[in-house]
């Protein structure tokens, strides 16, 4: 491809237990970013984990962190994920009243900042915000739990994320979260995609190094 292939393993699907090692494959792979999903059982109806894991696992991460928050007034935790040295910090469209307020502050904090859309919101919400934050995230499945399939009318929002950044004259990238996986990464990469977000794929794969090493070299 004629633009670089942004891997990023989401901890949501590693086993618990050994959180630490799942950092440990991350750091020593060729993933570009370790994404972690922050749910608060009310944005989204699933818990994952608190600042106390997020603090530890930002303590091993060699890689930049890429934190999409699925919690209501995601403002109320734009500081606490900036001292814990988080570099993109990506609130949902729909959780976000004054979005682009927050946008602005993360920037000043000098973090990234990405705008998620659940599987129902259309594209063209970003219109008037795009030529300003850093990632578009696409969700494929409905935001709250790893393992579940990929949407396929997620293509035809990529694609039109991809119209709009072009029009607009945006360097977002566009990530994609969401039952990505190997037989499905290149239909998703054409369609416009930057960043792929990968959970089960990566983490139950036997080997989640080749597993993201393969993700990587899809195309
Ligand atoms: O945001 C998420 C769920 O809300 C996860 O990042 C996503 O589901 C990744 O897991 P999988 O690759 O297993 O679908």
């Amino acid at each position: 491809m004629d633009r670089p292939v942004f891997i990023a393993p989401s901890l949501l699907a590693a086993d618990f237990l050994h959180l630490a090692e799942a950092v440990e494959q991350v750091n020593k792979s060729e993933a570009d970013w370790l994404h972690l999903d922050i749910m608060d059982g009310m944005f989204v109806p699933n818990i994952s984990f608190g600042m106390p894991v997020v603090e530890s696992v930002a303590r091993l991460c060699q890689k930049p962190m890429d934190v999409h928050l699925m919690i209501v007034q995601p403002e109320r935790y734009i500081d606490v994920f900036h001292q814990l040295g988080v570099h993109h910090l990506i609130l949902h469209y729909e959780a976000s009243v004054h979005l682009h307020r927050y946008v602005e502050y993360i920037h000043q904090l000098g973090m990234q900042a990405g705008v998620a859309l659940n599987p129902h919101t259309p594209v063209d919400v970003l219109k008037d915000i795009v030529h300003l934050i850093d990632i578009v995230l696409i969700m494929s499945v409905n935001p709250g739990f790893g393992g579940q399939a990929f949407i396929p009318h997620s293509l035809h929002k990529i694609r039109e994320a991809k119209e709009l950044i072009l029009k607009t004259g945006s360097l977002a990238k566009i990530e994609v979260d969401g039952g990505v996986d190997l037989q499905n990464a290149a239909d998703i990469l054409r369609a416009g995609a930057d960043v792929l977000v990968a959970g089960s794929s990566v983490f139950r794969a036997a080997d989640p190094a080749q597993a993201i090493h393969l993700l990587k070299h899809v195309l």
